[in-house]
């Protein structure tokens, strides 16, 4: 039963797309049905099933009166990220990575110092731990990690346009060092070497981005180390449920700078000058975005984008996202004076990383959404920039 029942969920997982809208309902609620059934076989998270309610009262395409998401156009809009090759060194490049961090917040790097072969070889070991049957991914955790690493779907959503078709692994940086009693497990260490890289060169990008802020006040680089980072596996499984659904939801990063490893399938989108652009997959760069606490720290000249990961219908995703962020404690104090841009009065009030996280989780709870620095905006602060 468990074989015919995973049988029919990967063949209706594979073919809804091609199916008349009314067959197609039908469809979804026979694979519910199975995801229902908990297969142990079934790797994919019960998505379909537990977001029925929300899949059963959009029956349309998101967009169809969402301003806030995609249309067809939209699809085929492409966005080119600046590629930064950081061989030619630091000197040379500090212009580069200052102006992409300015004028576009997103931009790709080259020769970053993370292997390929390290790459791929998590890559390959997140496949496999992707692939473990949904209910040991629950029930047991993952090597030596945490149980509560492991998350899937948006348990608070209200509405399609807040659900997220995506499973992850998020695992804090002091957790992704194996501790001596540990097996030498191969997946522990390219968590460990992936994490280490990554987090060597966020911290060069956003040293070269803080020493042109002028100022001496507190370094909030030095103050984001290895038991205040995190590493997170995505997994974006196939949805062939609802046309423009969200692998994730549209967002800004709370963090100080994210680094991003995204494999050649395609679905991440920024969005620029109010509409969302898709951005090419191009293998061998990083992905490198600031972050809010980036962004008001910086008074405003680096900028936090907007993004998301639209879903596929056909094809399941694979990424990586190093986030580097501060200690709680840290103090987020807007620059007054920023170079090139000359004195300009803080926009921001001053906060700490604990705070605005929290302020977040309160949002999230009362309005279902992250409001972000808004909250922390001085009404008509610094002008223009
Ligand atoms: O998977 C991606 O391409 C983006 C991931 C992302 O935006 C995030 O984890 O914050
Ligand atoms: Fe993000």
């Amino acid at each position: 039963m468990a074989v015919t029942t995973y049988i029919l969920t990967q063949l209706l997982a594979r073919h809804t797309i091609k199916l008349t809208p009314y067959i197609y309902m039908q469809a979804s609620a026979i694979s519910s049905t199975a995801a229902m059934m908990n297969d142990d076989d079934d790797s994919n998270p019960p998505l379909m099933a537990t977001y029925k309610h929300l899949l059963d009262s959009h029956p349309r395409r998101l967009d169809a009166d969402d301003r806030t998401t995609t249309t067809d156009d939209d699809h085929s809009r492409r966005c080119v990220l600046p590629v930064i090759d950081l061989q030619h060194g630091e000197d040379q490049c500090r212009e580069a990575i200052v102006r992409a961090a300015s004028e576009s917040g997103f931009f790709q790097v080259t020769n970053h110092g993370v292997p390929q072969a390290l790459l791929d070889e998590l890559h390959e070991a997140q496949v496999a731990v992707f692939r473990r049957p949904f209910q040991r991914k629950v029930r047991e955790p993952l090597l030596d990690f945490s149980p509560e690493s492991y998350r899937w779907g948006t348990p608070a959503a209200m509405r399609l346009e807040q659900l997220s078709w995506s499973e992850a692994y998020h695992l804090p940086m002091t957790t992704c060092t194996p501790p001596a009693t540990s097996s030498g497990d191969k997946t522990r260490l390219v968590i460990e070497e992936v994490s280490t890289a990554m987090s060597e060169l966020a911290q060069q990008l956003a040293g070269i981005l803080a020493a042109d802020l002028r100022g001496d006040e507190e370094d909030v680089v030095s103050r984001c180390t290895r038991s205040t980072c995190f590493l997170r596996l995505n997994r974006y499984p196939p949805c062939g449920a609802a046309s423009g659904a969200f692998g994730l939801c549209p967002h800004t990063d709370s963090d100080f700078l994210t680094i991003l490893h995204q494999d050649g399938v395609g679905g991440l989108q920024l969005r620029k000058g109010g509409r969302w652009l898709a951005v090419e997959p191009n293998p061998g760069a990083l992905i490198v975005n600031v972050g809010d606490l980036l962004q008001a720290w910086s008074n405003d000249r680096y900028r936090s984008v907007e993004h998301r990961v639209m879903a596929s219908a056909a094809s399941e995703r694979f990424s990586v996202a190093f986030f580097l962020c501060p200690a709680y404690d840290t103090l987020i104090r807007p620059r007054s004076s920023t170079a090139g841009g000359g004195d300009r009065p803080p926009r921001y009030k001053s906060f700490t990383f604990g705070e605005y996280r929290n302020q977040i989780r309160e949002d999230v709870r009362l309005t279902g959404r992250k409001l972000g620095l808004r909250r922390f905006r001085i009404q008509g602060g610094g002008g223009p920039l």
